[in-house]
């Protein structure tokens, strides 16, 4: 009986989903491109003039895709990347992971790259890290890091004021996140700071439906400012 319940709630929260996702979807192709430019600046700027992101040293981050109309990341992704040098970039050097699926079971890898030419579309026309370097290794899986990473910048469809996030179905960046808080976990490192980045439109007012298996964010970033929501976001913003 018990599991009945759970797998009807489970199919409410689904079917919950997928018109949330239709109605979000619909607005952001409605959005109207200079405005939509206006808010990628607005956002970029909030993150790149950011403490928490100035002193972050190893970061996990998406490759913006203009077909799916997601927050762009071209400007933080440049400035990461961007060699610090004394005469004009003062920046602390950053290690960079971004996604790249490696199945149809929803399994993705955040790579290390050191530049966008490393970057290839895929079939969902998002670029991504291809598996070897320039010199034939392994890119760096993040999951191998000996090191903690301190921020994850996040996309998604939808949140909402309590950090509650709706993706894009795939249950991809659930997934990774279970697994690298794991992992960190084992290694007595600090959790990272998730902060996901959203136009206005994505920040809704009703709760976002959601399972167990739905990971929160500690932070938004809009054009509207910064939201805090967890205790990890109010103690390190
Ligand atoms: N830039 C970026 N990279 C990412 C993600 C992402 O959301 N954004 N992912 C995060 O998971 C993973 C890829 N997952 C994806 C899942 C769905 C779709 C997609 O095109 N969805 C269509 C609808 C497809 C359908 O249901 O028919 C859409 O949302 O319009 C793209 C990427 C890894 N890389
Ligand atoms: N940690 C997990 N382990 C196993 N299955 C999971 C996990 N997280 C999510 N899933 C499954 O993945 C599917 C998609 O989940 P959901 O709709 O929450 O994805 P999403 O949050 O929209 O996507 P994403 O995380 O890629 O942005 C669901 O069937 C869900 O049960």
């Amino acid at each position: 009986m018990a599991t009945r319940t759970t797998t009807a709630a489970s199919g409410a929260v689904l079917e919950q989903k997928q018109a949330l996702r239709s109605r979000v979807r619909r607005n952001l192709k409605a959005l109207d491109p200079i405005q939509r430019k206006q808010q990628d600046e607005a956002v970029q700027k909030l993150v790149l003039e950011a403490p928490w992101f100035k002193s972050s040293t190893s970061l996990c981050a998406y490759i913006s895709c203009e077909g799916l109309r997601e927050v762009d990341t071209s400007k933080i992704i440049s400035s990461i990347l961007h060699k610090p040098d004394s005469a004009c970039n003062m920046q602390i050097p950053k290690t960079l992971y971004v996604p790249r699926v490696e199945d149809k079971e929803s399994n993705m890898k955040l790579l290390h790259i050191t530049s966008v030419s490393e970057l290839i579309g895929n079939s969902m026309n998002i670029l991504e890290p291809t598996p070897l370097d320039n010199t034939g290794h392994q890119r760096e899986d993040v999951m191998q890091a000996d090191k903690p990473v301190d921020l994850l910048l996040l996309p998604g469809l939808a949140f909402d004021r309590s950090g509650r996030r709706l993706g894009r179905g795939g249950g991809y960046y659930d997934r990774f996140i279970k697994t690298y808080l794991e992992l960190a976990g084992k290694r007595g490192w600090q959790p990272p700071l998730s902060v996901a980045l959203a136009y206005s439109t994505q920040i809704l007012d009703e709760a976002i439906p959601v399972s167990a298996l739905d990971v929160p964010v500690d932070a938004i970033v809009s054009p509207s400012g910064v939201i805090s929501v967890s205790s990890i976001a109010l103690e390190r913003m």
